[in-house]
């Protein structure tokens, strides 16, 4: 079954080495039932003028390089990022309330059309011995909460997080303030490196707006089918 929604909640990341095979799966996708995110591999390799290409064919890009800088850098790099026409782009929260501001300003300069602004709380990779080691004596949990609050004071649109946490932050965050969760995994599929996960439909059900999908469609046999099977389990969702 596809799925055509004019709001697509599924956003699928291309990690691709090879720009042949990016292009062809894109090729195959429609821009009415998901949104693409390009990150730092594709962007290293392929750079700013295949992110141009990939937008001039329709679909909204999430270009996910979680700038994490001093502000003046940061809010030049998102300016750049505004540049390619891209629909979200991103920082890391913990770069400071500063470097957050700066970037959104930079951003609101742009112009109307802006991309989205959101921050990266706790890496979806991430259990609690991993933050114990950079941040000591705090939940997984309490720090993405204290992050996501710290993001909307800044006025940007909303925070990466992972789905796990969903439910707790829409009883602090604004209603319009956006939700963007990695670490979805269907029934059956492999965790690989993502720690905190959840399926497509709990992560919608505990109020997440968009999730982050990537190897289980991108490393799919039919990669196609997989995207559809995931939009068929969320159509409850779809507007
Ligand atoms: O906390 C985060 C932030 C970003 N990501 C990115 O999302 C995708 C997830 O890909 P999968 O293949 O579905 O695991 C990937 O591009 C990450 O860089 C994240 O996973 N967690």
């Amino acid at each position: 079954m596809s799925l055509t929604s004019c709001d697509p909640k599924v956003i699928v990341a291309l990690d691709f080495d090879n720009q042949n095979a990016a292009n062809e799966l894109i090729l195959k996708l429609d821009p009415n039932a998901c949104r693409l995110k390009i990150g730092k591999e594709m962007f290293t390799y392929f750079g700013p003028d295949w992110v141009k290409k990939v937008v001039a064919l329709g679909f909204d890009v999430f270009l996910d390089l979680k700038f994490h800088d001093i502000p003046n850098t940061v809010a030049k790099a998102v300016k750049a990022a505004a540049s390619l026409g891209v629909w979200m782009v991103n920082v890391h929260a913990s770069g400071g309330p500063d470097m957050m501001k700066a970037a959104i300003k930079a951003l609101k300069e742009t112009g109307t059309n802006r991309p989205l602004l959101t921050a990266v709380t706790v890496l979806t990779s991430m259990d609690q011995n991993q933050l114990d080691s950079v941040v000591g004596n705090i939940q997984i949990s309490e720090q993405v909460k204290r992050l996501a609050l710290l993001t909307q004071e800044c006025g940007l649109d909303g925070v990466v997080c992972s789905a796990q946490e969903a439910i707790e932050l829409r009883k602090v965050l604004n209603n319009d303030f956006l939700l963007v969760t990695p670490g979805i995994r269907p029934i059956g599929s492999k965790t690989g490196d993502q720690v905190r996960i959840a399926t497509p439909l709990s992560a919608l059900q505990s109020g997440v707006n968009y999730l982050v999908i990537g190897r289980p469609i991108t490393q799919a046999t039919d990669p196609l089918s997989s995207l559809n099977d995931i939009n068929a389990s969320i159509c409850h969702f779809a507007k």
